[in-house]
């Protein structure tokens, strides 16, 4: 696999290239219809690209478990590490003891290719992080709790075993600066390890790591060259599997000759792929969600609804005795024209339905122990109007937002990938994406409360005109 070069070799691509040919010392074994590229024009850094048409479930590359850098293959002696379980913690210490042994480390010329700076939110000051006021991510930062973790748990270690991190000599906070980038690469990079158990046995040829039954507790890696695939939302085209001695990385789809190999690195909405990976494409906008914390809704729905707070109580625990309560709700994009497609997760609507229950319904509820359909009752409409309201009061900007080629014209005016305001504009997107998302929310809740009314006066018509008929027979009398 050589290196792809087409500008000018400078310390990007001799970086790679030794890369490159330490995946070949190391056993990594690498079909010759795909390439590492440069991606630095398009935002991209390093990727690997298709040199060649592949077809559906072809072999892409083989790397040997002996490669993977984790606490388990690491020289670091394992009595240092016997005290953390914390998967995330332990990989982090052995990054930075594999980063302390400089040239010592059989990994150098891939810890060499992993980045220094990141886009991350969590390395956002807090000036820029304001661009991002409204949206829930950043709550979810946790730079502090992070802080405390290391300081807490990885310094002393490093501090108690000097030799093995090689006479570390900077300040802590230098020392927690260099864990936070380990961190951040591993938050970017780090696959999850199946355990050593073994598939099971329905599992035999390989199997797949599936990104949901993904835990804390399970066991991290990182896997050179199959973290070096970007992603693209759904337009994954490969995946990893594990064998017992290997990963290998399959085609999931044809890939046509020029296009880049991508993986899957989950259906997140751009806030949280600002967050986990710093950066942001188009085809991420699909996922984005608004998430509306309890106290914006259930408090202030009592309030319109004149529900006693005893009253309000009793059916916050009926709720939650169903387990339809949580601390906060998605909402999605949907398309406002089609009821069909709601844009409230189930479980807000039959809550807020509850809530708007009459006394007497509720009981009657409660006596057959069920719950309310999750379509919004006309109350409950209202309820949803008033909650958009105030949770589009909580943006920056009030409710307003740019289309698309607004957005577009800013990105070209200001040099979107390198420029001062790159991440300015990253926020922007993220915000106009989460106002959409509003917007069309209110559009549905507004078409499903006309539906409501128009049902109200059909009836009235109807039980008006039946009167009318009752009346007529009994004059005819
Ligand atoms: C697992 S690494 C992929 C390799 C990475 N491009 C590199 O040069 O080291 C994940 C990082 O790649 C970048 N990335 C992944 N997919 C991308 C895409 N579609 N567009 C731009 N950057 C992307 C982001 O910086 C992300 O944090």
């Amino acid at each position: 696999m050589a290196m792809e070069v087409d500008t000018e070799v400078d310390d990007f691509v001799t970086k790679s290239q030794t890369f490159v040919s330490w995946l070949g010392k190391s056993g990594v074994t690498i079909s010759d219809k795909i390439q590492l590229a440069d991606l630095r024009s398009k935002g991209a850094g390093r990727g690997v690209v298709a040199q060649a048409d592949i077809v559906e479930d072809e072999l892409l590359f083989t790397v040997p478990r002996t490669s993977i850098l984790s606490p388990e293959i690491s020289s670091l002696p394992n009595d240092i590490t016997s005290g953390l379980d914390d998967p995330w913690l332990a990989l982090i210490l052995t990054m930075v003891y594999e980063h302390q042994q400089g040239g010592g480390s059989k990994w150098q010329p891939y810890l060499d290719i992993l980045p220094e700076e990141f886009d991350t939110l969590m390395f956002w000051d807090e000036d820029v992080l304001q661009f991002l006021k409204g949206s829930a991510v950043l709550s979810k930062i946790g730079k502090e709790s992070a802080d405390e973790s290391f300081t807490t748990h990885l310094l002393p270690i490093i501090r108690a075993n000097a030799i093995a991190f090689k006479d570390i000599d900077v300040s802590d906070s230098e020392l927690l600066a260099l864990c936070h980038r380990m961190a951040s690469t591993i938050m970017a990079y780090a696959f999850d390890l199946p355990s050593q158990d073994g598939p099971t046995s329905e599992q035999e040829d390989g199997w797949e790591v599936d990104s949901n039954a993904s835990t804390a507790a399970t066991p991290k890696g990182m896997i050179p060259l199959a973290d070096l695939l970007n992603a693209n939302a759904d337009l994954n085209n490969a995946k990893l599997y594990h064998t017992p001695d290997a990963v290998e990385m399959r085609s999931i789809k044809p890939i046509a000759a020029g296009d880049e190999v991508l993986n899957d690195y989950g259906a997140l909405p751009r806030a949280d792929l600002l967050r986990r990976y710093g950066y942001l494409t188009d085809e991420y906008a699909k996922y984005d969600v608004v998430e509306v914390a309890e106290d914006l809704i259930f408090l202030p729905a009592s309030k319109t609804l004149d529900l006693s707070t005893t009253a309000l109580q009793e059916r916050l625990d009926y709720l939650e005795e169903h387990d339809v309560l949580d601390t906060a709700y998605d909402i999605a994009h949907c398309d406002p024209k089609d009821l069909s497609t709601s844009p409230f997760p189930e479980e807000l609507t039959t809550a807020l339905n509850t809530l708007a229950l009459s006394a007497q319904d509720f009981r009657t509820l409660k006596t057959k122990s069920k719950l309310t359909r999750p379509d919004p009752s006309e109350k409950t409409c209202e309820l949803l109007r008033e909650m958009l309201e105030r949770r589009g009061g909580l943006y920056l900007h009030s409710m307003t937002h740019l289309d698309k080629k607004e957005i577009e014209d800013i990105k070209k005016k200001h040099d979107y990938l390198n420029g001062p305001f790159k991440r300015r504009l990253m926020a922007f997107e993220v915000l106009c994406g989460e106002k959409e998302v509003l917007a069309e929310a209110q559009g549905w809740v507004l078409k499903r409360s006309k539906q409501w009314l128009e049902a109200g006066y059909n009836k009235r018509q109807a039980e008006e005109k039946a009167e009318g008929e009752r009346k007529g027979k009994k004059g005819r009398k």
